[in-house]
């Protein structure tokens, strides 16, 4: 997948590019990954990339031009990297709310140019003629669009083939079928005088499987009932719940 962030500030993005899986994944090519920085576009002595509001208000606002610049010179990157149609993600409190599904529609493009704003955000008309889609991590409000830009990109690049590995694998994870993790537990056997579920030692593979089910749906209907709405339950999963329902009503 070709990436390509803009930001005045691309070295935050280390954290991303330099560890983990998600570096490892650039380091691999499995991932192009690059910053544009507005900044190197300026044309005046003081280089700036934002000014005043007009109407008036606090702070200031991200100037067009260095932005148009910076976002034209991305699109160019990607058609000469072969992605000629790179869509535009600007990452704001007024875009959709990202959850798992919109993760998995944005990890189909072949290639994506994320927008990082700073200070109050940017010329709107930058956001009119060049954003395809406006993209929220949460209800809250952040300094920059640099941190939301790398929780995205981190959900994508996990979910792209042969990037985590087979017993890493994103298909198994909790939010896959919509419900909440269970609990994991490792060595040691008993840690602080308590021990691990039994189940889990068994071996009982179906056992285990059911175990690992109860507690995700139990979980899910104790800290986030709204989401069971969405939750679609295979044959198995209703007759495990169906027997459970009963035990407990023994
Ligand atoms: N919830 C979010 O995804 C989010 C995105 C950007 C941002 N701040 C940016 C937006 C324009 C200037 C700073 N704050 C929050």
């Amino acid at each position: 997948m070709w990436l390509a962030v803009i930001t005045l500030f691309p070295d935050m993005f280390d954290a991303m590019t330099e560890s983990g899986i998600t570096g490892r994944a650039i380091k691999r090519g499995q991932v192009q990954f690059s910053c544009v920085n507005p900044r190197d576009f300026t044309i005046d002595n003081y280089h700036r990339v934002d000014d005043r509001p007009f109407g008036g208000g606090p702070g200031m606002v991200m100037l067009p031009e260095p932005l148009e610049k910076a976002i034209l010179h991305a699109k160019a990157k990607a058609a000469d990297a072969g992605y000629p149609e790179v869509p535009v993600v600007y990452m704001s409190p007024q875009g959709k709310t990202l959850n798992e599904s919109g993760v998995k529609q944005l990890v189909q493009y072949d290639g994506l140019i994320v927008l990082c704003g700073r200070y109050e955000g940017i010329d709107e008309r930058i956001i009119e003629q060049y954003v395809d889609q406006e993209w929220s991590i949460g209800d809250y409000v952040l300094t920059g669009g640099e941190l939301p830009a790398m929780v995205m990109l981190d959900s994508m690049i996990r979910r792209l083939p042969d990037v985590m590995t087979d017993n890493q694998s994103a298909e198994q994870d909790s939010f896959v079928d919509g419900l909440l993790d269970c609990p994991h537990y490792t060595k040691p056997d008993v840690f602080n005088g308590i021990a691990v579920p039994a189940v889990l030692k068994t071996g009982h593979h179906l056992n285990i499987e059911k175990w690992r089910f109860l507690q995700r749906y139990q979980r899910t209907q104790a800290r986030r009932p709204e989401l069971l709405e969405g939750v679609q339950l295979t044959r198995q999963q209703k007759k495990w719940l169906m027997s459970e329902k009963k035990s407990e009503s023994l």
